[in-house]
Order: structure tokens, then C-alpha cells, then sequence
């Protein structure tokens, strides 16, 4: 493994995504379950237009259908013009009988020339709203998603997926769906006006119709079914990608000199997926072809039952020409609404991919919960807490048991993966235990409304966010709706964080954007980005503190006013329970409580003392760390026996 010219990612082939696995099936799907898709497209369409306004929605029907008559008006009046032209009698005679026809003729083009100006205003009004509803839609249920759901590859790939491609499809489905309603109007005005001249010929104008039906389906299941033989390689190359040109990486992908491994394995990626597209247009092409000349095929058909109607005497010359119209005109709409139902259908793919999207935002999202707390928590109690992350075997958490209380520091130390930062966010309830419980004040935290519960929490995370937003609203953020008459609290917060020498630093000073993405935008150092960290969760003044590594990238002096905020925060007032994950023993040697986790297992519990005179893993530790700082010798001196 992980050797030149080995896949670099170590997985080649990935399993098909659950979410994809319907799609292998739709590719795989008959005739009839194909002919189905189209309306239940339709119907959705339709369904989200209504959503986004019942009566523009209205209105675009009632335009559709209304051109639709206007259009088969215009046949039957052209059908009257050429049996008056083409009757016995003197030329001028028969030019002034067909003049009524041929202003009904103009007036029906006129008509619905209006009517064709007046679809695509409403379908312009309408269109993006639909588009905006679906983005709405999507945005609401994947922000009510539970936090674990983001650990699974699977359902971020989903909903990045979704959100790119789901609310701009289903904004052209809309669009089809009104176009689609035109053209199905003008082919049965066609029809209708070819069954009136002769019934034999309502059928027969749909003779060409057919093997285009049958390409244009065909074709989309083709590629269907590339869509989902590609989607490892997708996610591969996206990943890859990312590696070449995203930010974050620059550096180090220069540092290692990577940049001809990278290359090369997105090339390699790449080659997979172009072959596979060629492969996919070639099959396609094929198709297409196949299915324009059994179409031309069945055009010449028709012209020939024409003809044979003409010679048998079925139908009189006269109205031969305004056939030959309806033929021409049922053509050209079966052409279009075959357009359409090729793009309805393939655009029901990426409808799917959104509304799996939405069933599994909601499989994923947790179930409204109506419990309440009495208020802040005066005790935080775990009962045997176990937790695994998706697709996981081993549990980050194993069935561990404590008791936080305000007013107390409680330490979570141990080795990396030992499951501190889940345990961290076990207690808030950012995650749910798999088994056992977290209560706070006796009540299970899993039976409380989401907001109730993180509106009492304040989290500087390990790895904080950096908030695109100007330095004010970086801190701000944590509790954008705290009053703060004349901003002494953002002024607290700074100054304990050590944020206000960063900010003294800033061109625009609390306005200046943190974002490169943004003009004038300016970035800051990872010791800067982690001091605004520790403002936004002083900021956020919650009764519960959870630190986790607040301090990794600071300076000492940083390091040591932030632990003294922290030791403050619960301290002075008293009113906190604070959870502090760290790997700097010094700090945490008064705290009230340390918990030493390994493997995701509570092993040792106590007070520094106590933990020191146990002779465990915190001693073993704590004077591995002490060492670095004195001579061996004088750092077993320092530890109490
Ligand atoms: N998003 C995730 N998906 C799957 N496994 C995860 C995820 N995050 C953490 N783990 C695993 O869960 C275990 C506990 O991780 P956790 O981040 O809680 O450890 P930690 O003690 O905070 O580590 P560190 O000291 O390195 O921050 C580790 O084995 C880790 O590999």
C-alpha cells in the first residue's frame, strides 16, 4: 500500500452509495417503469410549482392551454381556407369565400403569438421561485440534520450532490413540465385536426413518434447506468481535485513536492471517467441514430398513407394541403415534446438524488423533541455512554460514567483517539449516546429540544470554524442576539481571549472581513483564528463550557490568560460546569475532576493528587510532559510519590 503507481486514495473501487442504489435499479428498469417516471416527474413539478405559487401555477396552465386551442383553431381555420381556395368557381369567388377563413387564419397566429409572449413571462415569473423554494427547502432540512450525520462519506456526498444539482434541475423540470404541456396541447390540436380531415391520419402522424420515444428512453438509461459505474471514480477525482487546487493544501502538497503524484493520479482518475463518457455519447449517438431513421422511416409512412388516401378517393384533393399542415405540425410537436420528455426524464435523476437528499435529512435529523429543562444544569450525569461513528466497528465511546457539577473544571485527558472530543460532545449533545445516558438535572438530554439544550452551551472547538465575516461578527457570533450596550462584553471577551491585540493589529479594526474570498479580506494565523475562538465561546456566556484544546496554537502568554479565563469562568462565579480537553497536563492540575479516557474507555478518575499518587497513566503521562521541562531526575522530584 501506498507505493508509486499504487492508487493513492488506497480504495479503487468504492461500494455503490445506498443512495445510488435506486438508480442502478432505474437503470436497470423496464419499458413500462420508464413511461411511468415522466409523469410523476410531472406531478412533482407541477406539486413544487404550487408550493412556490398557486397562482402563477394557475395562470401558466390556463396560458398553456389556451395557446394549445389557439393552435388547433389555427389548423381547422387553415383546413377551411384551403377547401374554399381549392372549391369550383371563379378564382375571385373563391379568394372572397376563403377571406373570412384566412382572417381567422391571422387572428388564431396573432392569437398565439400573444399567448406564446404571455407563457413565457409567467413561466419567467414562476421558474425561479421554484428553483429558490427547492434551495429553501433543502438548506432548512439539511440544517436540522443530526451533526453524526456528517462523519458518513455517503450522505455528504449526497447532499453536496443534492444542493448543486437538485433545486437548478428541478427549476429546469419546472420549465420542461410548462413546455411539455405546449407541445402535448399542439400535438393532440394536430392530431385532433388530422382525425377531422380523415380519422385514418390521427394515427398516422404519430407513426414517427415512436422510435424517438424509444432512443430517447434508451438513451437515458445509458446513462443512468454510467452515472453509477462512475460514482467511485467521481468522488475520486473530486477528492484529488480538491488536493490540487484547494487553499488549505497548497502548502504542504509544495512541501512534500506531491504536485507530480497528484498529477498524476488525477490524470489517472480521469482517464477512467472520459473513457467512460466517450464510451457513453458513442452508445448514445448510436442509439439517436437508430432512432432518427426508423423515425424518418415512419415520417415517409405516413406521407404514404396520405398519398393512398388521395388515390383511393378517401379524401378530396382540397384538403390534402391542410393534412399535409397538420402532418407537419403534429411532427414538429412530437419532436419537441419528445425534447421535453428526454429532458424531464433525465432531470428526474437529479430530482431523486434531491428528494433522497430530503428523506435522508430526515431519517438523519432527530425527532422533535418536547422535553424541557428546569434550567441551567446544576448536574451533568453519564450513565454507562457508548458511542460508535458511522460505519465504524470500534466505539469512539465505551460505556463510560461521571458526574459533572457547576461550578467545577473537569479535565478529559489521554492519547490521541482516545475519544476525548466525542466524549466532549456526548455531554453537550451535539451527539447522542448510542447506548446509555447523559442526563442533565435527571432529565435524558436525547428527550430535550435540540435549541433548549445548545442555547446552554458554549463550545471552543479544536479546530474552530473561521468565520467568513468581518472580526466583530467573528466573536459576535457566538450569541449574535446578547445585548451588549455600548460593547463592553465584546471588549471582555477580547481582552480575556487575548482577540484585542489581534484586532489593534487589523487594518479596519473590528471591521475588517477575516475571508480572503472577500476584497480587503485578510486572514489570520491559526494562534489568532483559535484567540477568536475563545472570545466567541467567552462571548457566548452559556453555563456550559466545553473547551476542547482551546490552547494548542497559542503562544505561552496566550495559553496561559486563556486557562485563566477559563478557570475564572468557574471559579469566580461559580455557576459553570466547565469541560476542558487538553494534552497540557499543567493545566489541568487544578481541576476538580480529571478523566483519564484510553480507548474510549474511562480508566482513571480523580483530583491531579489523587491520579499522581495512584501511579496510573495520568502519572505516567504528566511526567513524560514535566520531563521535557527539567532533568528527568528533578521532574520525578516534582511529582509526589
Ligand atoms: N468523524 C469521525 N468518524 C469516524 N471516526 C472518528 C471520527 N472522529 C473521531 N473518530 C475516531 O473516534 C475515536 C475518538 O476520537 P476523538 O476525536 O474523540 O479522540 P480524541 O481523544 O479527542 O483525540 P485527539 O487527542 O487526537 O484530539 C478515534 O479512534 C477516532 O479515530
Amino acid at each position: 500500500m501506498g507505493r508509486v503507481g499504487e492508487p493513492l486514495i488506497g480504495v479503487e473501487d468504492m461500494e455503490t452509495p445506498r443512495w445510488a442504489e435506486g438508480y442502478a435499479a432505474t437503470a436497470n428498469a423496464g419499458l413500462r417503469a420508464v413511461a411511468a417516471k415522466v409523469p410523476a416527474t410531472v406531478a412533482l413539478a407541477v406539486r413544487w410549482a404550487w408550493r412556490a405559487s398557486p397562482p402563477l401555477t394557475l395562470l401558466a396552465g390556463v396560458v398553456q392551454l389556451a395557446a394549445g386551442a389557439v393552435t388547433a383553431f389555427g389548423l381547422l381555420a387553415t383546413a377551411d381556407v384551403f377547401t374554399q381556395l381549392l372549391a369550383q368557381g371563379p378564382t375571385p369567388e373563391r379568394v372572397v369565400a376563403a377571406l373570412p377563413a384566412i382572417a381567422t387564419v391571422v387572428a388564431a397566429g396573432a392569437a398565439r403569438g400573444l399567448l406564446d409572449a404571455a407563457v413565457a413571462a409567467v413561466q419567467g415569473a414562476l421558474v425561479p421561485r421554484v428553483e429558490q423554494r427547492a434551495q429553501d427547502d433543502l438548506h432548512a432540512a439539511v440544517l436540522r440534520v443530526d451533526l453524526a450525520a456528517f462523519d458518513d462519506a455517503d450522505f455528504t456526498e449526497l447532499v453536496e450532490r443534492a444542493s448543486s444539482e437538485g433545486p437548478s434541475r428541478i427549476r429546469s423540470c419546472a420549465q420542461d413540465t410548462g413546455d411539455l404541456m405546449a407541445s402535448l396541447v399542439s400535438v393532440s390540436a394536430a392530431v385532433v385536426s388530422a382525425g377531422v380531415l380523415h380519422p385514418v391520419l390521427a394515427p398516422v402522424v404519430l407513426l414517427a413518434a415512436l422510435p424517438r420515444g424509444w432512443a430517447t428512453v434508451r438513451s437515458a438509461r445509458l446513462m443512468f447506468a454510467s452515472f453509477v459505474r462512475m460514482t467511485s471514480a467521481r468522488r475520486r477525482s473530486s477528492v484529488t481535485r480538491m488536493l490540487i487546487t484547494g487553499r488549505d493544501p497548497a502548502a504542504e502538497v509544495r512541501a512534500f513536492t506531491t504536485q507530480p503524484v497528484l498529477l498524476g493520479e488525477h490524470r489517472r482518475i480521469s482517464d477512467l471517467i472520459t473513457a467512460e463518457a466517450v464510451r457513453l455519447e458513442r452508445d448514445r449517438a448510436v442509439v439517436q441514430l437508430v432512432g432518427r431513421t426508423v423515425s424518418g422511416v415512419g415520417t415517409g409512412l405516413a406521407y404514404g398513407v396520405l398519398a393512398l388516401l388521395l388515390y383511393a378517393g378517401g379524401m378530396p384533393l382540397a384538403l390534402a394541403g391542410a393534412a399535409a399542415l397538420a402532418m407537419r405540425t403534429a411532427g414538429q410537436s412530437v419532436a419537441n415534446t419528445i425534447y421535453e420528455i428526454n429532458h424531464l426524464y433525465e432531470a428526474s435523476f437529479y430530482l431523486d438524488l434531491y428528494r433522497s437528499c430530503l428523506d435522508e435529512t430526515r431519517r438523519r435529523s432527530r425527532p422533535p423533541a418536547a422535553g424541557r429543562l428546569p434550567g441551567d444544569p446544576a448536574e451533568i450525569t453519564l450513565t454507562d455512554v457508548s458511542f460508535r461513528y458511522p460505519g465504524q466497528e470500534q466505539q469512539a465511546v465505551n460505556g463510560v460514567s461521571c458526574t459533572l457539577r457547576r461550578g467545577e473544571v473537569i479535565a478529559l485527558v489521554g492519547e490521541n483517539g482516545s475519544g476525548k472530543s466525542t466524549l466532549a460532545k456526548l455531554i453537550t449533545g451535539l451527539y447522542l449516546a448510542e447506548s446509555g445516558t447523559v442526563s442533565w438535572d435527571g432529565v435524558d438530554i436525547a428527550t430535550v429540544d435540540q435549541r433548549e439544550l445548545h442555547e446552554r452551551v458554549a463550545v471552543v472547538f479544536q479546530d474552530p470554524l473561521r468565520w467568513p465575516m468581518h472580526a466583530e461578527n467573528n466573536v459576535r457570533i457566538g450569541r449574535l442576539d446578547r445585548p451588549d450596550p455600548g460593547g463592553a462584553r465584546l471588549a471582555d471577551a477580547a481582552a480575556r481571549s487575548g482577540t484585542d491585540a489581534v484586532v489593534a493589529e487589523l487594518p479596519g479594526g473590528w471591521s475588517t472581513v477575516l475571508s480572503r474570498e472577500f476584497q480587503g479580506g485578510r486572514d489570520l494565523s491559526g494562534g489568532q483564528w483559535q484567540r477568536f475562538s475563545v472570545a466567541r465561546g467567552l462571548y457566548r456566556d452559556a453555563p456550559v463550557v466545553i473547551a476542547d484544546e482551546p490552547t494548542a496554537a497559542l503562544d505561552a502568554r496566550a495559553e496561559h490568560a486563556v486557562f485563566a479565563a477559563l478557570r475564572g469562568l468557574a471559579g469566580t462565579r461559580g455557576d459553570r460546569i466547565t469541560v476542558l480537553v487538553t494534552h497540557r497536563l499543567a493545566n489541568v492540575k487544578h481541576a476538580d475532576q480529571i478523566l483519564v479516557l484510553e480507548q474510549g474507555r474511562l480508566i482513571e478518575h480523580g483530583t491531579h493528587e489523587q491520579l499522581i499518587a495512584r501511579g496510573g497513566t495520568y502519572r505516567e503521562l504528566f511526567t513524560l510532559q514535566a520531563s521535557a521541562y527539567t532533568d528527568e531526575g528533578d521532574a520525578r522530584d516534582t511529582v509526589p510519590a
